[in-house]
Order: structure tokens, then C-alpha cells, then sequence
């Protein structure tokens, strides 16, 4: 049986909340580590480093036929299970406030708050398959450790190459308010976890440790280069094998040891633009080109870079600054002319929708944009919760925003290597809920961008971050004119709450393409509510949101979206609107339909879905066919209580959709008997089920002269409200078009096709003849 089905069974008239979804093996999850948690914190006493060092050896050849062996079977990786929901620590404190702690002191379990726990790795990084990078670490006394570093965005995706240029053997880190544990389902040994990348500060390898350190490495493994012209060589193989940020930190270790200072910045910088480090691309390109001793060509190659920077960071009138210094190169021009039109675009709001809307046909196609916001400012709502408002009365139609995500994350990108994470994560208390290693790659390039862009992770923090997050900073987040400069790549520039993050991304992100498996985060969209009669549609083109309203608003009325297909069944929303954002909907169309018995609602799901099926088989077109769908229409109508109508203002979807499956019925069997009556009855029944869908119809006649009244109006319905299912109301109308044609009303049906146009351009901006191209298929 269909899940879901099972599921309304199940639950029927029963309140759904938000225990609802605590199934017992996540209950025991939960329960465990808590237990873990529960006991009190006591020393473990002295890890013996030999079998330390074997256990260590004897993981690394553990995971390595683990891989082998999920590659031979054609399997990405192990397959791994995180637990999101769960907290995840960050350290927070000053560095002046730190109070050192050796791994001896240290307790299992405890997050030594206030502390920091230096140490050196002594032995090759370990990526564990899954989410985590294996370090074997020890301190100054020579205690040793096994370190599980989770959520290490730059590395996820990396060669054992470029995890080694980070964490060498020898490399001194410095951990932020350890967290030692011991996890009864994981290893036999307690290990620190670090889940933050902000919670480790690596030294620089060229200088002494000032740490007397007791043991010799003691290693075989050469040591690395410790001249700058050697990093240089390093830093250029790491480009071709698109290791940028290994490639980042090699040209690091040359400015560090002063090797060709500016040719390095600008070398890095062309690594971070890879990375999408903007910052501090921007930095190092500024800092080569203020230095005033590039060669003609170099100095080209940092104005390029610095445009490229100052384009990824959305500041285009620092461009046309920029641009001055090179005003008659080519490419110089054609950037400018870029950051000109994206400005222009922010202020106008004025796109080419015809060429988008064709273009975005192609599921691979993305569009760049200058983020355009129109009348609408974030408040809170009487409720006491945020939402989104139009600052004007605004007409049906109008853009409110047209925005590129804060952050996007598709199956083809990020993949330079071969990335062996098999993840499956698991959200408590929602179960798999269908997400895994997809979600936990947006997750990390999130990680990865707010690394060094803080206005990125302030704005994050702005959003709603679930029901079990601290609440949200006000919006709009504090103006960050600047990011500093950069100091080293190898640590991020703040604190990243990587359990808040990953809360921001559950309750906001989008699937913004199945086939690509692609997502987005938007910052101004994340605040708009949810209603299943919304103010408000949003689509996707080319990876940037539209939100347009579908009604004539006033001022001061609240801008909202449907999350889910409003017209699916109350109950199977209000058990997935539980399920994935935590909420009730008390719009009126929910409440209207719960004032309806359960026995009827659970008649009128079926009766729905008996007609959708109906409509796909194409036998039984005959009289005595038509006659049994309509007798289901009337069945389904009477399912629906007296006061129904008054609540939502006469929408209702299920109804509109089966006078719309019972019309198709009639065309086709108007099409083989062309009789006159059923075409009528077409046209009728597919007003009738636009009116269900909430558009106002003006116009029902069927011949003879116009009615009275509406020769002058502009169309047949109400254009100052349409419906969310516009989808559905365009092509009722291309049919009622049609069938007028064959009825030889040329002028009806020459009314019904403009108001088919009309709707289209209400909700996308697009033009007739686009109109004629995307609905191709229906004309
Ligand atoms: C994308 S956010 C919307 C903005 C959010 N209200 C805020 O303060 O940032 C989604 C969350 O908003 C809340 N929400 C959205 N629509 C709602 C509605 N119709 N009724 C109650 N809560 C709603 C839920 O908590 C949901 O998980």
C-alpha cells in the first residue's frame, strides 16, 4: 500500500503534532545518546600509544578495503548514517580567554568550555568515507588522541593529496574547546569530535612550534618543501588538479616565506575564485594591483581577478571603479557592461522574461541576475511570527522579487574528485526523510562559502533555523560594509554554527531542479509564509526564484506561497506541513476543510483519485462512461459541508480538478460523436471548475450576442485575482477557446485564448508569443 495512504489511515481523525513523528528507533536513537551524555564526566586515563597507533593503522586499512570493496560493487562509498537533530558544537570563546588543557586532563564525555587543547598529527589524515576526516594527534606531553573531524567543507570533496597538504604529518592544530566522548555505538576508544571547522586553528608549518614537544614524529614520511620555489611547484600542481584550496595554502606558504609575493597573491586569488572565495580574491588581486609593481600583464591579470571577485560578491558599481584602471581592454569593457545591466536590473526589475521563460525550457539552463526586490519589507505579523508584506498596493501580476540564491549547490558541480560519501542522514525526529548525501553537499558548500564570507553566515543566521534552534537574528542581519581582509586560509574568518546552519537549510532550502538534483538557500524568499489560498506565486528560472502576486493587494497585506501543491488533500498536507516545517495551516481552505467530517474528506481523496485514474485510461468513452465520472463529480461536490463555500470564498480545488478531468472526458467524446450538446457541456463544466479553482468567471454565455456588461470588459473573468493553479486554469481556458472555435464563436473564443494569454503573462511575465511556445503542447 501506498505510504501515505497507510499513514491517513492511520492517523484519521487523529490530531497530527509534532510527536507525532518520534517512531520508535529514532525514539532509541535519541535515548542513547542522551544515555551517552548522561554519565558523568571521569578521566579515561592514559591512551598506551603503541596500540594506539596500531589501532590507528589497523582503521586506516579497515577503511580502505571498506571503500575497495563498495567500489568493486559499484557503490559510492561507504555507506555512512548521520544523525541531524542532535546538537553540534562550536566553540565560542575569545582567544584571549583560552586556558590550555593537555589530552591527559582531559574528560569523556565534557566540551572542555573555555579551553584549547594544542597538539600535531602524527600520523596521514584518514577520511573515513562519510563525513568525517581521521586524525591521529598527540600533545606536547606526547598523550595521544584520536581526533574525528566532521563537517570539513574545503576537504569533503578532496584527494588524499590535498587532505595531506592540509594536515601534514607534523602539523601543530590547535582545537577550540574540545569535546572529548566516548560513543557506545561508534568506536573502543573515546575520540575529541570537532563538528565546527572554526573549532581548529592550524599553525604555520614554516615556523618552529614554540611547543617543546616530547617524542620525536618519529616518521617515515618526508617532510614537505621548505623553500618557496618548491611550494610554488606544489601550488601549480594542486591548480591542474583542481585542488584549489591545497593550491590556495601552497601559495600561501610562498608569500609567507616571500617568494614572489605578488605573483603568488595573484596566483591564489585565481584559486579562491575557484572556490568561490570572493573575499578574499578580491584582497589578494587589490593588494598585487595596489602594489604597483605588476608587469603590464600581471597587472591585466589582477584587474580581471578583482572584477571577477567584486562580481561574485553582487558589488558592481566597484566595477566600474575597477575598470578604470584598464578602460580600453576588451574584456574590461564587457564586464563592466555586465555589472551595468545586473544594476540596472536591481533598480528596474526589468528582465527579457520571453528569452528566460524559453531558455529555463532547458533544465541545465542558468541565468544571472542583479537581484531585484520590489515593494514588499519583512515584519512581524499579528500572530507574533515573521512574514513578508507589500509596502504599496500592487496589482495582480507584479514582480515582488526576482533573486538569485544566497547559495546553490547541483550533482555536477563540487565533484572534481572522486567523492566517496555513501551518506545517509538521518533528521530526529523525522526519520530519512528522503535526504542524504545531496543535502549534506549543499550543506557543506553553505560551510564552505560562510568560511570567509561573513555577511553570507549573518544573513543565515537571520533565517528561521527550525523549531529547535535558538531564535533567529532580526532581519535584515547588521550591515557588513567589508569583509577583512584575509589573514589565512586555512582558518575561517568567525565562529560557523554548523548545527544552526544545517537547521537554516532543513526549514528553507529548495529543490530548484529534480533532474540536476539541484538546490538553492534565498534569503528574502525564506520569509515568506505559507498559505494553500496564497497572495503570492514563486518559480524557478535558471536557479533564481520569482515571486509575483496573483491578486490586487493592498498595502500592508502579507505576501504568501503555497509549499506544498495546494490543491493536494487537507489531510495529506497537514501531515506533511507537520512533518517537514513543524506547523498547522490554519488558512481558510484548512479550515474549511477540517470543519468537513473526516469520513467525507477521506470520500473526497478517494472519490479525487478514482477520477484522476479514470481520466488516464482512454477506454470507456462512451455516454454510460461520462455518466458514471459525472456521477463521481456530484458525489464529490456533496462531500463538502453547507459552510464551505463562505470560508474560502467558493475554492475548491479537488472539485475544480475533477470537472476538469470530467471535461477532458467529454472533449474526447465530443471529439469521436461530434455532438454540439457535449461540447457545451465542455465549455460549462470547465467554467464551472475555474470557478472552483477561485477565478472569478464573468462571461458564461454560450452564444448570441455578449451579455450585456461585459462587451467592454477585457475578458471573460476577473483578472485582478487569479488562482495558484494557474497551470490547470490555462489550459481550461485553451479548451473553452477551442471548443468556441469549433462552435464557430469566433469571437468567444478569441476571448478565452486573451484571457489564456493574460493568465500566463499574470504569473510570468512572458509575452503571447511566449505563450504560444511554452503551451504548445496544449494549443
Ligand atoms: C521558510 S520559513 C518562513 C518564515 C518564518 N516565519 C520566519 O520567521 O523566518 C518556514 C517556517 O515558517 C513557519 N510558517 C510558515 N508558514 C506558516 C503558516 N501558514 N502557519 C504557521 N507557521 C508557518 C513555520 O515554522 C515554517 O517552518
Amino acid at each position: 500500500m501506498d505510504p501515505m495512504e497507510k499513514l491517513l489511515r492511520e492517523y484519521g481523525d487523529k490530531e497530527i503534532t509534532k510527536e507525532s513523528f518520534w517512531e520508535p528507533e529514532l525514539a532509541a536513537l535519541k535515548a542513547q545518546t542522551e544515555h551517552d551524555w548522561s554519565i558523568a564526566p571521569s578521566n579515561p586515563g592514559r591512551i598506551d600509544k603503541e596500540d594506539f597507533l596500531h589501532f590507528f593503522d589497523e582503521k586506516v586499512k579497515d577503511i580502505n578495503r571498506s571503500l575497495l570493496e563498495s567500489k568493486q560493487r559499484g557503490r559510492n562509498g561507504i555507506e555512512y548514517t548521520t544523525i541531524i537533530g542532535l546538537p553540534q558544537k562550536f566553540a565560542t570563546v575569545a582567544l584571549r580567554e583560552w586556558k590550555p588543557i593537555t589530552i591527559f586532563d582531559m574528560k569523556v564525555p565534557m566540551t572542555h568550555k573555555g579551553y584549547c587543547l594544542a597538539v600535531r598529527t602524527i600520523r596521514r589524515p584518514l577520511y573515513d568515507g562519510g563525513a568525517a576526516l581521521l586524525l591521529a594527534v598527540e600533545d606536547s606531553a606526547g598523550d595521544v588522541a584520536y581526533l574525528k573531524l566532521f563537517n570539513y567543507a574545503p576537504l569533503i570533496d578532496a584527494t588524499n593529496k590535498e587532505r595531506e597538504a592540509v594536515y601534514p604529518v607534523g602539523q601543530v592544530l590547535v582545537i577550540r574547546e574540545p569535546t572529548y566522548v566516548f560513543e557506545s555505538r561508534d568506536l573502543s576508544i573515546p575520540f575529541i569530535k570537532v563538528e565546527s571547522p572554526s573549532d581548529i586553528i592550524l599553525f604555520d608549518m614554516n615556523q618552529k612550534s614554540a611547543l617543546p614537544w616530547k617524542s620525536d614524529l618519529n616518521t617515515s614520511i618526508p617532510p614537505g618543501p621548505s623553500t618557496g620555489e618548491a611550494w610554488r611547484a606544489e601550488g601549480l600542481k594542486s591548480f591542474k588538479a583542481k585542488g584549489w584550496f591545497s593550491c590556495a595554502i601552497h601559495f600561501t606558504n610562498c608569500i609567507r616565506l616571500g617568494y614572489e609575493i605578488q605573483v603568488s597573491r595573484l596566483n591564489r586569488s585565481e584559486a579562491y575564485l575557484r572556490l568561490g572565495w570572493y573575499n578574499y580574491a578580491y584582497h589578494d588581486s587589490k593588494d598585487a594591483l595596489d602594489s604597483g609593481t605588476l608587469s603590464a600583464d600581471l597587472k591585466r591579470k589582477a584587474v580581471m581577478r578583482m572584477i571577477k571577485a567584486q562580481y561574485g560578491l553582487g558589488k558592481y558599481r566597484d566595477i566600474l571603479e575597477t575598470a578604470k584602471e584598464l578602460p580600453n581592454d576588451m574584456d574590461v569593457v564587457e564586464w563592466s557592461a555586465k555589472a551595468s545591466r545586473r544594476m540596472e536590473e536591481q533598480t528596474t526589475g526589468n528582465f527579457d522574461w520571453d528569452s528566460i521563460l524559453v531558455q529555463s525550457q532547458n533544465p541545465s539552463y542558468s541565468i544571472d541576475i542583479g537581484n531585484f526586490t520590489g515593494p514588499v519589507e519583512v515584519k512581524t505579523g499579528r500572530d507574533g511570527s515573521r512574514g513578508t508584506f507589500v509596502t504599496r498596493d500592487v496589482e495582480a501580476g507584479e514582480l515582488l522579487m526576482f533573486h538569485k540564491p544566497l547559495c546553490s549547490w547541483k550533482s555536477s558541480e563540487n565533484l572534481t574528485h572522486d567523492l566517496q560519501v555513501g551518506l545517509r542522514r538521518i533528521f530526529l525526529p523525522l526519520g530519512a526523510a528522503a535526504e542524504g548525501r545531496d543535502s549534506y553537499l549543499f550543506l557543506c558548500k553553505i560551510i564552505q562559502s560562510c568560511w570567509e564570507n561573513r555577511k553570507l553566515y549573518q544573513t543565515i543566521l537571520s533565517l528561521y533555523g527550525g523549531e529547535h534552534a535558538r531564535k533567529p537574528n532580526t532581519y535584515p542581519p547588521p550591515l557588513i560594509t567589508d569583509d577583512p581582509p584575509l589573514m589565512d586560509p586555512l582558518t575561517p574568518e568567525g565562529d560557523i554554527d554548523v548545527e544552526y546552519i544545517d537547521g537554516v537549510v532543513n526549514a528553507n532550502a529548495f529543490l530548484l531542479s529534480y533532474e540536476l538534483r539541484e538546490r538553492g538557500l534565498f534569503e528574502l524568499a525564506s520569509l515568506i509564509n505559507h498559505s494553500c489560498l496564497p497572495s503570492a506565486c514563486r518559480e524557478f528560472f535558471g536557479g533564481c526564484i520569482s515571486v509575483r502576486a496573483l491578486r490586487n493587494m493592498k498595502k500592508g497585506e502579507e505576501i504568501t506561497v503555497p509549499y506544498l501543491l495546494a490543491s493536494e488533500s487537507y489531510d495529506e498536507k497537514r501531515y506533511r506541513f507537520m512533518r517537514t516545517w513543524r506547523f498547522k495551516c490554519a488558512c481558510p481552505l484548512c479550515e474549511a476543510d477540517s470543519k468537513d467530517s473526516v469520513a467525507d474528506r477521506e470520500k473526497r481523496r478517494a472519490l479525487s483519485k478514482e477520477i484522476q485514474r479514470n481520466a488516464l485510461i482512454s477506454g470507456g468513452l462512451d455516454r454510460k462512461g461520462l455518466e458514471r465520472t459525472r456521477k463521481l463529480c456530484e458525489d464529490l461536490k456533496a462531500t463538502y459541508g453547507d459552510s464551505h463555500s463562505t470560508i474560502t470564498g467558493g475554492v475548491k480545488y479537488e472539485l475544480a480538478k475533477a470537472l476538469l478531468y470530467y471535461a477532458d472526458f467529454v472533449d474526447r467524446l465530443a471529439r469521436s460523436t461530434r455532438g454540439i450538446d457535449l461540447k457545451k457541456l465542455s465549455i460549462t463544466s470547465r467554467m464551472d471548475s475555474l470557478a472552483f479553482f477561485g477565478l472569478k468567471v464573468l462571461d458564461r454565455s454560450m452564444s448570441g450576442p455578449l451579455p450585456d456588461g461585459t462587451q467592454e470588459l477585457a475578458a471573460p473573468v476577473d483578472m485582478s485575482s487569479i488562482s495558484i493553479e494557474y497551470d490547470s486554469c490555462i489550459f481550461n481556458m485553451l479548451r473553452i477557446s477551442k471548443t468556441f472555435t469549433d462552435l464557430k464563436q469566433n469571437t468567444r473564443a478569441k476571448r478565452w485564448l486573451d484571457a489564456a494569454v493574460h493568465v500566463g503573462k499574470l504569473y510570468n511575465g512572458g509575452g503571447r508569443q511566449t505563450f504560444m511556445t511554452l503551451n504548445k503542447s496544449y494549443l
